[in-house]
């Protein structure tokens, strides 16, 4: 059983890292730790970067988990061995780049990348974030995958995963720690990024936000709505290149975990994803719930 402390980072790919970089820090409100010729990182709290982009073909490279320490790195390297994946061990520039000390990355069953790293980088200074968006961390992160059983099954058996709730077979809800869910998995025809988030500190941010996104003629694919899962107001919106980011506030805690009942909500429901019902306006690149074509 792999123990994953904490998500780690997101590794994108950009054909056009001015614009990703302008979009991550004046429409998101992320800050600018570091920026070269052909890397960007980005944070929301203190880790070093949560976001990080690289120049060249654009699309996700990797969704980064913490681990505790070097010693369950090399049983994690032994145990997804023996599952039959192909682990590589990141070497001492590759490390470097992503600000861990040492790392390692294999696919999931999917195509999904996935790095799993030890020792990220923390950086105690307050974040100066770009604009007052009400950020306070990274939330979450959701892949895609064709089948989203078969990826419950993979996260739950070799990780310290729980399902928190279902939304038919086409979304799962995992956690990993008291927070409802820290990673997500929902049905997309291939390997990919699905959204990250970033919660926000009160309700208003996410109204505050919503408001600034429509002024501003950025792409807004859903909410403000209420997540009938979690609790959480939330919003997505899109970013460059397809990238879609999600503010939310009061994601539920599961703090009594034996107590908790896993719950199947039916994804034809119009309230599956917002039981406030709002419209929607996203795109093929994304999940799209039956229940939730454009209305
Ligand atoms: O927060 C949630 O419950 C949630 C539910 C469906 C889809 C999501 O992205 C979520 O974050
Ligand atoms: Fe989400």
């Amino acid at each position: 059983m792999i123990t994953i402390q904490d998500i780690g980072y997101v590794r994108s790919g950009t054909a056009d890292l001015a614009t990703a970089v302008g979009f991550a820090v004046d429409v998101v409100g992320l800050e600018l730790v570091e920026r070269t010729a052909d890397r960007a990182y980005l944070r929301a709290d203190n880790r070093h970067h949560c976001l990080s982009f690289v120049a060249g073909e654009s699309g996700v490279l990797a969704s980064a988990f913490v681990l505790a320490d070097e010693d369950r790195l090399a049983d994690a390297e032994t145990e997804l061995e023996q599952a039959g994946l192909t682990v590589t061990r990141g070497d001492k520039a590759a490390a470097a780049d992503r600000h861990v000390r040492e790392f390692i990355a294999f696919e999931d069953p999917f195509g999904n990348v996935v790095e799993l790293v030890v020792d990220q980088k923390e950086v105690p200074t307050p974040v100066n974030f770009a604009r007052a968006a009400g950020i306070t961390e990274f939330g979450h992160l959701c892949l895609d995958a064709p089948d989203v059983r078969a990826a419950y099954r993979f996260w739950t058996r070799h990780f310290n995963m729980k399902v928190s709730d279902w939304i038919g077979d086409v979304a799962c809800l995992l956690r990993f720690d008291p927070v409802h869910h820290k990673m997500a998995v929902f049905q997309g025809a291939g390997p990919g990024l699905c959204h990250m988030n970033f919660q926000v500190a009160t309700i208003d941010d996410v109204m505050r936000n919503w408001n600034f996104l429509r002024d501003n003629g950025i792409e807004i694919e859903q909410g403000p709505g209420r997540h009938p899962q979690s609790g959480a107001v939330f919003l997505y919106f899109k970013g460059p290149e397809g990238l879609t980011y999600e503010y939310s506030y009061g994601v539920r805690r599961i703090e009594d975990d034996a107590a908790w009942r896993v719950r199947y909500f039916d994804p034809a429901e119009p309230d599956a994803i917002d039981m406030w019902r709002g419209p929607t306006n996203r795109c093929a690149s994304q999940p799209q719930l039956p229940g939730l074509a454009a209305r």
